[in-house]
């Protein structure tokens, strides 16, 4: 599903009315039955309840209007607020708010000045409060006043459904323009806008229900956006389905460079994060010292002791034997647990200049790239890169708290300049691929970030991408998967107790989830 900023948006919005004679005021009509539907949803029965909408003085506005008149045509007590000069309302909005005021529907105009003990008073006896105050518009910081209005609501700890983009939150790009609302689900108009997606907007975002206005497929389909957001309708396209006559060769084979002492948990979960994404057969080659380790640990998988440099790090002095078993598999995994090391830098290297196998690069390996990006020009083969903000930091030598800012175009720039798929990890999981094409994905919590999940994700793309999906693709529904069993083992067992290895033991649920066996 295409991901828009608000200019494009505008312009399927102008599009429609303008090429196709659909009427704002219709898009807005459905727009505000989309929300009131969704209110009825969240309050379960109408009797007895009351609602308060806080509409601001554009179009956003008038979708709270909206809402406002059918909530009171099905006798629910609805207040509409008013955050602003309600003189400056014009279009579509006016109509909707001159209907309101010939029902007689209770409006309130909150001005400069109105003390927040009021608001925030009158908010205590409300059930539910609907953010209709800026939408895609919000194109500055918001002035004094209406960050009260916005702070008085949050306090209120009221759930709150905001209309379109949570207010405060730029569409445009993630970031929050002084102050923004908390909702608890946004009802996104026909495309998710990148503020409701990208961080920090996307913390502010809550539930994401994106709701059909009206705004025809042609229209959809003219605009050129490269962001898209990963859905289980898309990722169910991408899996390949299973025949009966098969036999474990036909699923992949893949061969993981990993593990090192103190880290052969590393190298046990992303092997069998590979096996539970449904690959054939995996080989992890291992320090020879510690092969008797993972023997114990791991049964569906093959181990390859090889020479070590020093006790429990893989030396280069075996690198025919690793290239050669690379050059009979589908797909590679090198670094999770490998340890950073010269060596590796030269396994890296041979393996750029001799290997055609697609290639998943984690953890040490990125490490071990941070100061020689220029082997990535040595790449034969397609190779995607897995750095959380703080690897993606050492590549780049951008600043985190810069990276997070702008994850999309960091994400963007680095994958088109190097050649590399990139996944950058984090909230909101960007990849980005050579072309251009750019996915965000929306699964996933908080509970997952710990040790090992990186691992498992590392896994589970090399097993999609030896079961022979496009590279991309394969990335980019891993992404949605690994954040599906993240989610399902943080239903299970909750955010602060899973582990990396819950995630992995969720992957057949979630897998079984999209492919339906
Ligand atoms: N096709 C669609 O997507 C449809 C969208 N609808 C709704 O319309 C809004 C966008 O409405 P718009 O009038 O463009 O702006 P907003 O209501 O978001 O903003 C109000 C208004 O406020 C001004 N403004 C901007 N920033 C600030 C600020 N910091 N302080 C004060 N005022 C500010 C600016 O001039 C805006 O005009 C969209 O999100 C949907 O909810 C349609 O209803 C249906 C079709
Ligand atoms: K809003």
């Amino acid at each position: 599903m295409k991901i828009v900023n608000n200019t494009q948006m505008k312009q399927l919005d102008r599009m429609t009315i303008e090429r196709y004679g659909i009427p704002g005021v219709l898009l807005m009509e459905n727009a505000g039955i989309a929300v009131f539907q969704e209110v009825v949803r969240h309050l379960q029965n109408l009797i007895g309840k009351k609602v308060a909408i806080v509409c601001g003085r554009g179009n956003n506005g008038g979708d709270g209007f909206v809402v406002a008149r059918h909530l009171f045509q099905h006798k629910v007590e609805v207040k509409v607020f008013i955050a602003g000069n309600p003189a400056v309302i014009g279009g579509d909005a006016k109509t909707n708010f001159e209907i309101l005021k010939l029902l007689e529907a209770p409006i309130e105009v909150l001005s400069p000045g109105e003390g927040r003990s009021d608001l925030s008073n009158q908010l205590k006896e409300y059930d539910l409060i609907v953010d209709a105050i800026f939408g895609i518009g919000l194109d500055r910081n918001i002035d004094a006043f209406i960050q009260d209005v916005i702070e008085t609501i949050n306090v209120s700890e009221k759930p709150v459904i905001s209309i379109d983009i949570p207010s405060g939150v730029s569409a445009a790009t993630g970031c929050i323009c002084g102050t923004a609302v908390r909702a608890e689900k946004t009802v996104v108009f026909q495309l998710p806008k990148l503020g409701n997606i990208n961080y920090p907007g996307s913390d502010y975002t809550g539930e994401i229900l994106i709701k059909n206005i009206g705004i025809p497929q042609k229209v959809i389909d003219s605009i050129n956006s490269e962001i898209q957001m990963i859905t289980m309708d898309w990722v169910k396209k991408i899996i390949p389905k299973r025949k009966a006559d098969t036999h474990k060769g036909d699923y992949g084979r893949v061969y993981i460079v990993a593990g090192s002492t103190g880290m052969t948990g590393a190298a046990m979960l992303t092997c069998e994060a590979v096996l539970r994404s449904g690959a054939g057969l995996v080989k992890v080659a291992i320090p020879q010292s510690l092969n008797n380790i993972m023997e114990i640990r791991l049964t569906e998988a093959i181990t390859v002791p090889l020479p070590e440099l020093k006790k429990g790090v893989v030396g280069i002095s075996d690198i025919e034997k690793i290239m050669k078993t690379m050059s009979q598999s589908d797909a590679v995994a090198v670094g999770p647990g490998s340890g950073q090391s010269r060596e590796l830098e030269e396994v890296l290297r041979n393996i750029f200049e001799n290997s055609t196998t697609p290639i998943v690069l984690d953890a040490d390996a990125l490490n071990s790239l941070a100061n020689r990006k220029e082997l990535l020009k040595l790449l034969k083969s397609p190779a995607v890169l897995t750095p959380h903000p703080m690897e993606m930091s050492r590549l780049t030598q951008i600043a985190v708290e810069d990276i997070q800012k702008n994850r999309v175009e960091v994400a963007r720039e680095f994958a088109q300049k190097w050649n590399v798929i990139i996944v950058l990890k984090g909230a909101r999981t960007v990849v980005a691929a050579p072309s251009g094409e750019t996915f965000i994905n929306t699964t996933g919590n908080p509970g997952m970030a710990t040790a090992g999940s990186g691992d498992v994700l590392t896994g589970i793309i090399t097993g999609f991408i030896a079961q022979g999906i496009e590279p991309v693709q394969a990335t980019a529904a891993a992404v949605y998967i690994h954040g599906l069993a993240g989610d399902k083992a943080a239903a299970e067992l909750g955010e602060y107790g899973m582990m990396a290895g819950d995630i992995v033991t969720h992957l057949p649920c979630a897998l079984k989830e999209i492919v339906g066996k």
